[in-house]
């Protein structure tokens, strides 16, 4: 079956049975994690598969303490709030991931991961490392894809292309790279890896694995 096939299938299944309904028989009941270094393309390929697969997969909503960029909404992006706020999150135990990055944190709560399931969509956890080894010691049974950049000058040449990052933000988000790519390299650490290199090449492989998965 192909992807489009899929997809369609899919959509006209919804349309007939009603808005959030997907076909039990596509969904796999775990999760699917992706994570990379920050830049490395991971919000731009989620974007294309979620526009390929309309109906089918959904994102939980991160908690973080970063300023909102321009153009980005509270709820949507991520739910913005104050330290103490998620301070007082943390002691309810509402988070399955959380980590501190580039002095913000960030973390995936349990109740917006629930949101997408009871949707009847697949959630797409986008987190970072320590997250993926936080939600490795869950029981959810989550499906692991790393995002790696073609080398260091391209994820560095994408990061200041992007337009987002101070001097300072930068550097941090390269030596975290420098992490992430080592902890990649662990056998078992995630049980697919794509280079993003060529868009469209990265984008095809990415498709093919998580339909594969369904
Ligand atoms: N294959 C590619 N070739 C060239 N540029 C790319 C490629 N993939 C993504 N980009 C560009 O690289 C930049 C970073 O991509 P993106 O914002 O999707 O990364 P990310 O992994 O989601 O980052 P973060 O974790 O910081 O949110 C963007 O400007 C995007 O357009």
């Amino acid at each position: 079956m192909t992807p489009g096939t899929l997809s369609y299938s899919t959509r006209l299944d919804s349309e007939k049975l009603g808005e959030n309904f997907t076909d039990l028989t596509i969904v796999p009941k775990a999760p699917i994690v992706i994570s990379g270094p920050s830049g490395t393309g991971k919000s731009t390929l989620l974007k294309r598969l979620f526009a390929a697969h309309p109906n089918t997969f959904g994102f939980s909503v991160s908690h973080t303490t970063r300023l909102p960029r321009t153009g980005e909404k509270d709820g949507i992006e991520y739910n913005f709030v104050t330290k103490e706020a998620f301070e007082s999150l943390i002691a309810e135990n509402a988070f399955i991931e959380r980590a501190k990055f580039s002095g913000n944190h960030y973390g995936t709560s349990i109740a917006a991961v629930k949101d997408v399931a009871n949707k009847g969509l697949v959630c797409i956890l986008d987190i970072e490392m320590e997250g993926v080894k936080q939600v490795k010691k869950t029981d959810l049974g989550a499906k692991f894809i790393f995002l790696k950049p073609p080398s260091m000058a391209a994820l560095k040449a994408r990061l200041e292309g992007r337009g987002t990052e101070t001097t300072d933000s930068l550097l941090n988000r390269l030596m975290q790279a420098e992490k992430e790519l080592e902890y990649a390299e662990q056998p078992g650490a995630h049980d697919k890896i794509i280079v993003n290199d060529d868009l469209e090449t990265a984008f095809k492989e990415l498709d093919e694995y998580i339909i594969s998965l369904l």
